[in-house]
């Protein structure tokens, strides 16, 4: 059985603390029992050991006066080490800022801009970085408003009447709708340039909490990754503050991918590398145990049970 491991000593380096742990496919169904035994005990023991993993990095931007404004929370800052910088304005201070941070997926070190759902104050900034960033994707984990909270701006036209936020014009080319998520197309334009941009946006995942059932999730990142491929560009995936449900979704799009090749996995050492990189990345131990349960389901061959 896997004993619990880890290590108190925070300050040793990651080469000494384990930061990986591969299972063979062919033995997950049984660590799954085992991890989940004793009311997911060492479920809980390895999460626990995440705990810490980046958080001794400096987030010196985003504590700025002028910037911390633009942030949603203020527990939630991005490393200064992977945040994305906007093309600074002039000698604006802060101008290069937005809460936002390069993430590792299965395609490349910085295949995921993650940043926080945007406030109204923001979204000028979040438009330049999906136009300075060359991205071509938005992924949307969050509703606007969850139980009369807002947890992101609206921050795309309501209707096919172009809007521009800053210098860059948006417009709804067309939209289809299905019982969990909608994808979205919009052209943007910024000068003499047009690009399209799909917006995949996911409406039932309950903020802290995980989509039920988690088969939903997987048919969500195959109806994603069916339509971006692996180009070298980032996606930009965002919920409210960019860290629970958007690493959740990341780490699962990582997993399914790596199974078509390899015959292991390690969603620790993905959990730790995204960590390195944002805070909390996969933020709860539901959230962490609901990559395992998608994962089971796709390899018990039942990812299109449960409800529709
Ligand atoms: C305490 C700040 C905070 C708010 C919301 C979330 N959830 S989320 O990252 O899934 O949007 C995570 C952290």
């Amino acid at each position: 059985a896997t004993e619990a491991r880890g290590n108190d000593n925070l300050s040793l380096p990651d080469s000494i603390i384990e930061t990986s742990r591969p299972i063979r496919l062919e033995n997950f169904s049984e660590h799954y029992r085992m991890m989940s035994a004793d009311s997911d005990f060492r479920f809980s023991e390895e999460f626990e050991e995440l705990k810490h993993v980046g958080r001794e990095q400096p987030c010196s931007a985003a504590d700025l006066p002028c910037n911390r404004p633009k942030n949603r929370f203020t527990n939630i800052l991005p490393y200064d080490h992977s945040r994305f910088k906007l093309q600074p304005v002039d000698d604006e201070e802060g101008s290069d800022y937005i809460n936002a941070n390069y993430v590792p997926g299965y395609n490349s070190p910085r295949e995921f801009l993650v940043t926080q759902g945007p406030l109204h104050s923001t979204r000028d900034d979040f438009w330049r970085m999906c136009w300075e960033s060359n991205s071509r994707a938005i992924v949307m984990l969050t509703r606007c408003i969850e139980k009369g909270r807002e947890k992101c701006d609206h921050y795309w036209p309501y209707d096919t009447m172009p809007v521009y936020y800053g210098d860059i014009s948006v417009q709804i080319l067309n939209d289809s709708h299905y019982q969990d998520w909608s994808i979205t197309e919009f052209m943007m334009c910024r000068g003499d340039t047009s690009r399209v941009m799909r917006h995949f946006h996911f409406t039932t995942w309950p903020d802290f909490g995980v989509p039920s059932p988690p088969q939903t999730l997987v048919r969500f990142v195959r109806a994603f990754r069916e339509r971006v491929g692996p180009e070298q560009r980032p996606v930009v995936v965002h919920c409210s503050a960019g860290v629970g449900r958007s690493g959740t979704f990341i780490a699962l799009d990582r997993i399914l991918q790596q199974i078509q090749v390899t015959d292991h996995v390690d969603i620790f050492g993905i959990v730790w590398a995204m960590r390195k990189e944002r805070v909390w990345m996969v933020q709860t131990e539901q959230q962490y145990i609901c990559i395992h349960q998608c994962l089971l389901a796709v390899l018990e061959g039942n990812e299109n049970q449960g409800p529709p």
